[in-house]
């Protein structure tokens, strides 16, 4: 089980995040949805260990993970909204920055996690080489590769194509039925069905939505 408790994060007097809980699952994808400026990627920079946190507790079956950050490395992985890539690198050497060479083997293989996101094709162009949607499809790969119990998502699709999409939502059903938990942000209603269950932030909370919820109750939620 993942548990949130109380995490709060100001950027000087703004407090974002001011009392935020969740208890999430194994085997579940929590879909995170909020206006522009809500919060979203704050939370999972909190999450990911690349925003310190004010306050608060992050929790995974028990164990507390901030202020831990060997054991957050190990079970968390974070997929930013932009591309942690180096452009002049090809795709292969961008993966080498992150995993050893056997790893990212097993996952260029047939049932790898490389495959199953569609990037192992074009690992040997160099990054600036390639399309959005490629760049995204590595990214992805850099976080999963891990196989992490937690992955953070912050708008992993907003870049792919059909067939990048329909990798991506089989690659997450893949992870959870597996055992592991997604934080999925979208901006995308429609990817909520790929969700067990769903959360709204707004003024510095997370508020139940009632799953599977409808585009309009959800949307009422903004004004
Ligand atoms: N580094 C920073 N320093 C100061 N304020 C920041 C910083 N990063 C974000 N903020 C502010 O924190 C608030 C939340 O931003 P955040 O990026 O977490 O929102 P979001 O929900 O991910 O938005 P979006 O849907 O537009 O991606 C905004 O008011 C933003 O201006």
């Amino acid at each position: 089980m993942l548990v949130l408790t109380k995490i709060q994060k100001q950027y000087g007097k703004n407090a974002v995040l001011r009392e935020i809980n969740l208890q999430a699952a194994n085997g579940s994808c929590v879909g995170i949805l909020g206006g522009n400026g809500g919060g979203k990627t704050t939370l999972l920079s909190v999450l990911g260990g690349i925003l310190r946190p004010d306050g608060g507790s992050f929790t995974y079956d028990g164990e507390e993970l901030f202020g831990h950050e060997a054991r957050r490395r190990a079970l968390v992985s974070f997929s930013p909204q932009a591309n942690p890539l180096m452009e002049e690198l090809s795709g292969f050497d961008n993966l080498l920055l992150w995993h050893d060479r056997k790893a990212i083997e097993r996952g260029m293989a047939e049932d790898g996690a490389i495959t199953a996101l569609g990037a192992t094709a074009f690992l040997k162009k160099p990054v600036a080489k390639l399309s959005g949607g490629m760049k995204k499809r590595l990214a992805l790969s850099i976080a999963v590769l891990r196989a992490p119990k937690i992955l953070l998502l912050d708008e992993p699709t907003a870049a792919l194509d059909m067939e990048g999409k329909a990798k991506f939502y089989a690659y997450l059903k893949r992870f959870t039925e597996g055992g592991g938990t997604a934080l999925f942000v979208t901006h995308d209603f429609a990817e909520f069905a790929h969700c067990d269950q769903l959360v709204f932030l707004k003024d510095g909370i997370l508020r139940d939505i009632p799953h599977p919820a409808n585009q309009a109750a959800a949307e009422a939620l903004f004004l």
